[in-house]
């Protein structure tokens, strides 16, 4: 992340998945829902400089990389470990991760991973320019909606962006103020939208989509901002002002080097 003036927020949200990457490094958070390789791939390989898992995740990082486990072993394993087989945990331990148990049941094995790889890039000084979690979206809808809890909870750990991702989609929180965000790596989709999840947004201005907002309101049961897609004549460049914390949602086409 870097900053344009003091107001400028500017991020490219999907550098981390373009095969030439260009120095992107992010730290990694596998979650508990099917994983692509192609996805991992690129993030583990090229991007990566702390990979963590959480519960679950080990069963679905061991099945998506089961031709070669042994390439594909996490800096750090988390959870309450209600869902990791323990023949798969005993795997990763043996390979040299750190296995930490988190019991507290007040928060999601998500949120507790991340405080957890917070608290290590922290400690061993490893900057990133994003956390990128793979899994975030399908599987259960209570989780979903916990997994952008977590993007809100995460606010007060760290000012690194946390990124929501899978195969087709991503989300993540723009802060108040302006965002200028640069879309056009390859990586993304056609659609886009703007999601007042946390509460009314209530002044939002755009530039760079085809339906722009000019200190409008977002608000549940008025008007939200889906099916929204980029004004091919904006150079690939959106910017989105808003008082209050509002999520950034587009597609995903995973780019195979
Ligand atoms: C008000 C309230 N509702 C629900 C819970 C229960 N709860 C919230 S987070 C959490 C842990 C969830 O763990 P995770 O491994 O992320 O999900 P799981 O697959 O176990 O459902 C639990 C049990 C709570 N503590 N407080
Ligand atoms: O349907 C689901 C299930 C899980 N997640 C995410 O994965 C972690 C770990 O899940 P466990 O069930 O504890 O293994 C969970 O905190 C969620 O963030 C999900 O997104 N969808």
């Amino acid at each position: 992340m870097s900053s344009t003036s003091p107001t400028v927020t500017e991020l490219t949200p999907l550098a981390c998945l373009d095969p030439q990457n260009k120095g992107v490094r992010i730290a990694l958070i596998v979650l508990n829902q099917p994983q692509s390789l192609d996805v991992l791939a690129v993030l583990w390989t090229k991007a990566a400089v702390l990979k963590a898992v959480t519960d679950g995740g080990v069963n679905r990082l061991y099945d998506a990389t089961r031709n070669n486990p042994e390439s594909w072993i996490p800096d750090l394993i988390t959870g309450d470990f209600d869902s990791a087989s323990s023949e798969n945990l005993q795997y990763y331990k043996d390979k040299g991760s750190e296995v930490i148990c988190t019991p507290d049941q007040d928060h999601t094995d998500f949120t507790k991973c991340l405080q957890l790889v917070v608290q290590r890039m922290q400690e061993r000084n490893i900057q990133v320019d994003y956390i990128v979690s793979v899994g975030a979206f399908g599987g259960r809808m209570d989780q979903v909606m916990a997994n952008i809890n977590t993007l809100y909870e995460a606010r007060s750990l760290t000012s690194i962006p946390v990124i929501l991702l899978d195969e087709v989609s991503m989300a993540f929180l723009l802060s108040p103020g302006k965002t200028l965000l640069h879309v056009q790596t390859g990586g993304e989709g056609e659609w886009c939208g703007l999601v007042p999840v946390g509460g009314t947004c209530p002044h939002v201005t755009t530039t760079g989509l085809k339906w722009n907002l000019n200190d409008q309101a977002l608000k549940f049961g008025e008007l939200i901002s889906t099916s929204n897609t980029f004004d091919q004549s904006a150079a690939g460049l959106v910017t989105v002002e808003t008082n209050d914390p509002l999520l950034w949602t587009m597609g995903v086409n995973v780019q195979r080097s």
